[in-house]
């Protein structure tokens, strides 16, 4: 690192092993290795330096896109790298594009939901990008409920054909990714109709564009839906509408691993349930989880560095000013989101290594853990994102008015984040899915059932319905059976009041409906358990380094005590706990609070972003933020000119008028 380091006094204040907390936070060493020199590659690489992108128009910033996309792709053949390698390269280019969509849910789709004869034709084209491919399946009128799409695929035996028609305007797809301007094919959800018979939604392979030309194919029309939330941000992406005029594709293009259609058009299903077909999401929820702790620790890297610079009051006889980090509201807002970062990439690895086991065992015709596989990526996925795009709106204020400028980062990084919320399940909708889940774990407790993997703790709900937290002084809430059970009792009585609520319903899903808001919180109890499990069981690990273990588990109780005075509410009113223990809890969370400071610079640092890929002038790792706040601002074009276009026009002209008026 050149120059002078700002933040050195920081750096030196560190009481661990900052290298072994890098390998930690990228979860091996070898890991660590490939992220940190594929983010080397691309920071020292001007064809992806990322200054100005926000101030460029629609057009500009898509065509700059595309520009940096087939750089990349042609970086990644000229230097043969590996799938691994290549994702990571692209994750540094950071910057939304079709290439997400091809590679993050139209070649997952062929892959979990083709038949082999279907992958063996379609991947090798889509592994070499000869075909680009996007994902299909939201229409302008439905998005939630995928079982309300309207696009038709209709088996014409006469020619072995199917036709994909979209017989209304709500039937267009819009959204997808990648569609608008780029695509060649599309994964296209559409409700199989065979012999007059309906039999629900599955998955097309269709081609869009001509791949000579790019022309739309004759019955296609296609384009982009218009400019979203935020300047650059988004808005690399091309995401589309589409509209079939009964286009014809081949039968062998509908993805039959769940269910074949003959020749004769009768449906034949296979053996894997029908949700399988639902399978790519399962996949892409999984991933955005790990993306959760990598946009939510970018945001708290900035605002940790920033926080160390920045000074404001407190100065005695002439002395420096208070660093904001100091101030005991700063650490009360900032920690918490340290800590959730180290907690989310610590949930987003378990579910990894979730849903790695969740497909070995679907190969071996094992479904009985989809469900849960199910629930825990829906609700994790909603758990993260929403906490995530909460917690960089807050670093954003945690920088007080810099935070508000572009230069900070944090307006492009919030916008870019923020609709994590939405795509691939909106935050609400998959919380009722958890909740479905629970309510049937709990109902099905009498039976017998014994409740496995995240929810097995209900099996020992008797227990947890009566059991009394065993806290008397604050050190107790740094035993990981005492925060462990308190997390358990919480989830174990919403869960079973809801339950009891909703038994006194006739019909059933009339109490869903109007319990739906309750159940909700149920939902959050218990994602937010699974991520307290989760990290409690990272510290019994071996964890190499320093110091290192006694960071991460400060950063555990902080993230576990912070929850448990956020939502006290739910502590108390089950009676998981008393208002004493509450306080005691408090107590320890500001003392955790005073022993992460000294460590703060540092556990950011172990993210091991590069400037280029911060893209923040608060975050810079030299801490070297006026001057260089200072000159960004003279790279704005209004400062192009000492005096500004339409001064002749708008500016003179009224001050001229005013002159007159004020000698009248
Ligand atoms: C500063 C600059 C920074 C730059 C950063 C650049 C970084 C780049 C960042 C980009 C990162 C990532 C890229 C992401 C791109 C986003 C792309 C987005 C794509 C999409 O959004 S695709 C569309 C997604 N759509 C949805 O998710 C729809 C949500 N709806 C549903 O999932 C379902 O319809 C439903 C589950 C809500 C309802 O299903 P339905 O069948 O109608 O009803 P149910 O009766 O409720 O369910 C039936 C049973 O099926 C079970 N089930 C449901 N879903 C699943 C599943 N997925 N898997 C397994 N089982 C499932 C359900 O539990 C029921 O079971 P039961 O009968 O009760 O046993
Ligand atoms: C940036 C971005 C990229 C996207 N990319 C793609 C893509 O590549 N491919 C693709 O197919 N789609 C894509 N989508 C679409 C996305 O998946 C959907 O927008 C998402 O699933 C939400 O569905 P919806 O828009 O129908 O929301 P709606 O369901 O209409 O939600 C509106 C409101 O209704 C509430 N609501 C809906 N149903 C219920 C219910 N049962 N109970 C209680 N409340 C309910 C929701 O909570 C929300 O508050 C993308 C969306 C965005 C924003």
């Amino acid at each position: 690192m050149k120059g002078v380091d700002h933040l050195a006094h920081e750096r030196n204040k560190t009481e661990f092993d900052v290298d072994a907390m890098k390998i930690v936070w990228a979860g091996s060493r070898h890991a660590f290795e490939l992220s940190d020199r594929m983010a080397r590659l691309v920071a020292s690489d001007p064809a992806f330096q990322k200054d100005g992108r926000i101030r460029l128009g629609r057009k500009e910033l898509f065509k700059n896109t595309l520009r940096k996309a087939a750089h990349a792709w042609k970086r990644i053949l000229e230097l043969h790298l590996t799938e691994e390698e290549a994702g990571w390269l692209r994750n540094f280019v950071d910057e939304p594009s079709f290439t997400d969509l091809h590679w993050g849910m139209f070649v997952p789709a062929i892959k979990g939901q083709g038949t082999d004869e279907q992958q063996q034709k379609w991947l090798p084209l889509a592994y070499k990008m000869q075909i680009i491919g996007s994902y299909a399946q939201t229409e302008l009128g439905h998005g939630s409920n995928v079982q309300g799409l309207e696009t038709t695929a209709t088996f014409d035996p006469e020619t072995d054909e199917f036709v994909i028609h979209s017989p209304t305007l709500t039937s267009s797809k819009w959204w997808p990714g990648g569609l608008g301007k780029v695509s060649t094919h599309a994964i296209v959800y559409a409700r199989l109709i065979t012999n007059g018979q309906e039999h629900g939604v599955h998955g097309f392979i269709v081609q869009l564009r001509s791949l000579d030309d790019h022309m739309p194919i004759p019955g296609i029309t296609i384009g982009d839906i218009g400019m979203k939330f935020g300047n650059g941000a988004y808005n690399t992406m091309d995401n589309g509408v589409l509209t079939f005029d009964h286009i014809r594709i081949p039968r062998n293009q509908m993805l039959m691993r769940v269910l074949q259609v003959t020749r004769e058009g009768k449906c034949v299903k296979s053996n894997v349930p029908r949700q399988l077909i639902y399978g790519t999401m399962v996949f892409v929820r999984q991933t955005i989880v790990a993306d959760a702790s990598t946009a939510l620790a970018r945001a708290v890297c900035i605002a940790t560095r920033y926080s160390a610079v920045r000074r404001q009051f407190g100065s005695q006889d002439g002395g420096m000013e208070t660093q904001v980090i100091d101030y005991k509201t700063q650490q009360s807002r900032l920690f918490p989101l340290l800590a959730s970062a180290y907690a989310f990439r610590f949930v987003g690895e378990w579910l990894k290594w979730l849903y790695t086991d969740v497909t070995q065992r679907l190969q071996a015709n094992d479904f009985s853990i989809l469900p849960e596989a199910h629930a825990c990526t829906a609700g994790l996925k909603s758990l993260t994102t929403t906490a995530t795009a909460d917690a960089i709106e807050e670093c954003r204020k945690l920088c007080g008015g810099h935070g508000y400028l572009c230069a900070s980062g944090l307006p492009e990084l919030f916008a870019v984040y923020v609709p994590a919320c939405t795509y691939e399940g909106d935050n609400v909708v998959l919380l009722l899915q958890v909740a479905r889940f629970l309510m049937k774990t709990v109902s099905q407790l009498g039976s017998g059932k014994k409740p496995v993997g995240t929810t097995a703790y209900l099996g020992r709900v008797q227990d947890l319905l009566q059991c009394c937290c065993d806290v008397q002084t604050a050190e107790d809430w740094l035993k990981p059976s005492v925060v462990l059970e308190a997390f358990e009792a919480r989830s174990a009585r919403m869960c079973v009041a809801r339950a009891q609520n909703l038994s006194k319903f006739e019909n059933p899903e009339d109490g869903f409906a109007e319990l739906s808001a309750d159940l909700v919180e149920a939902s959050v109890a218990h994602c937010q358990l699974i991520v307290v499990s989760k990290f409690i069981d990272k510290l019994q690990q071996d964890i190499p380094g320093k110091g290192v273990n006694r960071q991460l588990q400060n950063l555990c109780y902080i993230y576990a005590l912070n929850l448990l005075h956020k939502y006290l509410g739910d502590f108390l009113s089950t009676g998981c706990i008393t208002p004493k223990q509450a306080s005691l809890a408090n107590d320890q969370l500001r003392s955790l609070y005073s022993q992460i400071r000294p460590n703060a610079i540092a556990l950011v640092d172990a993210f091991n972003y590069t400037d280029h890929y911060l893209g923040s002038v608060l975050g810079r790792y030299d801490g070297n933020v006026y001057p260089k706040l200072y000159e960004e601002a003279w790279k704005d074009p209004l400062n192009d000119s000492v005096v500004p276009d339409g001064y002749h026009e708008y500016i003179h002209p009224m001050l001229k008028q005013q002159l007159r008026n004020a000698r009248l």
